[in-house]
């Protein structure tokens, strides 16, 4: 069981550019508090028998928000999940009516490290460009002020393991949940 009642059964979110780790912590975090995991992306893939590069390069990027945005619709009714997403999701206002129904935590890794997390990975179709180090900055610098709506703010060290990661994540919990159900009071 373990941290099982922390989070009260509310969702938790890691939203954060590719490569932050979402997926990596967000599982580990699933497993510690009890709750199921799901990754968008891979929802998003499993739903269009398609990968992310080929819904990209068939139907484009606005389509692809289109059913991120379906997905995290449908995600955000259940309960006890902790939920990946796409570094993109914070994009779209509509999204932030459901990523509020949960926790929201936004991990925040300097672009250099992204980079050597990313180098070798083509799977993510925004990173295929001639200046990919660039790419990732500008991605950040449009979206920094939009993570930062997120309500926990985890800016790991880079030596920090997925679990030491995810144990800071879970040590921050009470106090921001008790902020954040009593700005609903
Ligand atoms: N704390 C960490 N230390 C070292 N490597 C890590 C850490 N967290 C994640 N990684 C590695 O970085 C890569 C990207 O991680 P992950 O897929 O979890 O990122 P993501 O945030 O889900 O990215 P995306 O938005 O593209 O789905 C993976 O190879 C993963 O193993
Ligand atoms: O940062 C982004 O816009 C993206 C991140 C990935 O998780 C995928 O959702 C896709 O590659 C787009
Ligand atoms: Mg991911």
């Amino acid at each position: 069981m373990g941290d099982s009642d922390l989070l009260k059964g509310i969702n938790l979110y890691l939203v954060g550019m590719m490569g932050a780790g979402k997926t990596t912590i967000g599982k580990i975090l699933a497993a510690q508090l009890g709750y199921g995991f799901v990754d968008t992306d891979a929802v998003i893939e499993q739903l269009t028998q398609k990968s992310i590069n080929q819904i990209f390069a068939e139907k484009g990027e606005t389509t692809f928000r289109q059913i991120e945005t379906k997905v995290l619709s449908e995600v955000c009714a259940y309960t006890r999940l902790a939920i990946s997403t796409g570094g993109g999701i914070v994009l779209r206002r509509e999204n932030w009516s459901y990523l509020h129904y949960g926790l929201i935590v936004w991990l925040d890794v300097p672009v250099e490290q992204l980079y050597s997390r990313l180098a070798e990975d083509n799977t993510r179709p925004l990173l295929q460009d001639p200046d990919p180090i660039g790419k990732l900055r500008s991605l950040l610098d449009e979206r920094r002020s939009l993570y930062a709506e997120a309500d926990l703010h985890i800016t790991p060290h880079p030596q920090d393991t997925p679990n030491a990661i995810a144990a800071q994540v879970l040590e921050a919990i009470p106090s921001v949940l008790k902020a954040k159900v009593g700005s609903r009071e």
